[in-house]
């Protein structure tokens, strides 16, 4: 098994290469990809844990070695948020960096599974459907736009509200990764909430990427937390595409469109990706005119993924 982290020099980059160096399962290679030239450094640096996963680092213009015979490849390349921008002014750095990291893929590992992780999801994913379209070589059960973070902040706060422990707490997330296109469905937790929790909790999960953001006062956006959830995403699909079919997490998918061509939802991964898209089941009426109220904003941000890549 290889995985290739694109952009591990980062903040997300370096807290997911760790988390992969001492989780990821015996034998596995680990390739570090980025364009700032620490990145052998990093490499070297994680290289003196003892585990038995090999890191190796690859600079600016080794990308092609850092991707071949690679099995999963993860994205956090790109720019993060400051205070006072959204997620789609992020659209002109991040959307030519990630098409041209997924014309690599198409030519050096065509048949991996691709994780972007990169802003804003909602496009950036889009953007990559087409590169690969393009390509000739794009099989929709191998992209996957990474919510996990949405999941996992649902987990966190659902758990806190309760006094539970957040392992014992499973929140689906559906939709998008940005403001309302972020929908927990709260309903689905076996959890008893008012109203007014439904309202607050559902506005603050949608809002957690922004609260980090304002805290972190020109740092960044969320790094830890987003190496934690995007590494949880991946040794979920390395048991997959060992062969474990009972694996399901909440991710952002090609669906047949009902909803919208891209739309998270829980999904049974697979030795070949996406085994099974589920349905989401029955929502609250809360949780209806959230989705019915987003879907427009949500196709308008795929559309402009789609359009870019000509
Ligand atoms: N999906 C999510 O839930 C989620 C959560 C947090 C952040 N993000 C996004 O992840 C991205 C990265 O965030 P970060 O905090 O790690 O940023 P960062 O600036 O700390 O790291 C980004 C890294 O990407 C590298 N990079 C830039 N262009 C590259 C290229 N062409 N090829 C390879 N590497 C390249 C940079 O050198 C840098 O090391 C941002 O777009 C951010 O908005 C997404
Ligand atoms: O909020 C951001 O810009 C980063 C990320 O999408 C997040 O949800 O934390």
């Amino acid at each position: 098994m290889k995985v290739a982290v694109l952009g591990a020099a980062g903040g997300i980059g370096q807290a997911l290469s760790l988390l992969l160096k001492t989780q990821l399962p015996v034998g596995t290679e680990l390739a570090l990809y980025d364009v700032a030239p620490v990145v052998p450094g990093v490499a070297v640096d994680l290289s003196h844990i003892p585990t038995a996963v090999s890191v190796k680092g690859y600079g600016k213009d080794d990308l092609a070695s850092a991707l071949v015979g690679s099995d999963i490849v993860l994205i956090p390349a790109g720019v993060p948020r400051k205070p006072g921008m959204d997620r789609s002014d992020l659209f002109n750095i991040n959307a030519g960096i990630v098409a041209n990291l997924i014309e690599a893929i198409a030519d050096n590992c065509p048949t991996a599974c691709i994780g972007i992780i990169t802003n804003p999801v909602n496009t950036t994913v889009a953007i990559a459907k087409k590169v690969l379209e393009k390509k000739g070589v794009y099989n929709k059960n191998k992209l996957f736009g990474v919510t996990t973070l949405d999941v996992i902040r649902a987990e966190t706060f659902v758990a806190e509200i309760h006094g539970k422990n957040p392992a014992e707490v499973t929140v689906p997330v559906i939709g998008g990764h940005s403001g309302t296109t972020i929908l927990p469905l709260l309903s689905q937790t076996g959890l008893s909430f008012t109203d007014e929790q439904i309202e607050a909790l559902t506005k603050r999960i949608q809002n957690a990427g922004t609260e980090v953001v304002e805290a972190k006062a020109g740092g960044g956006s969320a790094t830890l937390s987003m190496g934690q959830a995007a590494a949880r995403f991946c040794l979920s699909l390395v048991k997959a595409l060992q062969g474990d079919n009972s694996v399901v997490e909440c991710t952002y998918v090609e669906t047949d469109g009902n909803d919208a061509l891209f739309f998270a939802h829980p999904v049974r991964l697979g030795a070949n990706g996406v085994e099974e898209i589920l349905s989401y089941g029955e929502l609250s009426a809360y949780e209806e005119k959230a989705k019915a109220d987003m879907l427009d904003g949500l196709k308008n941000d795929i559309q402009i993924g789609l359009d870019f890549v000509k």
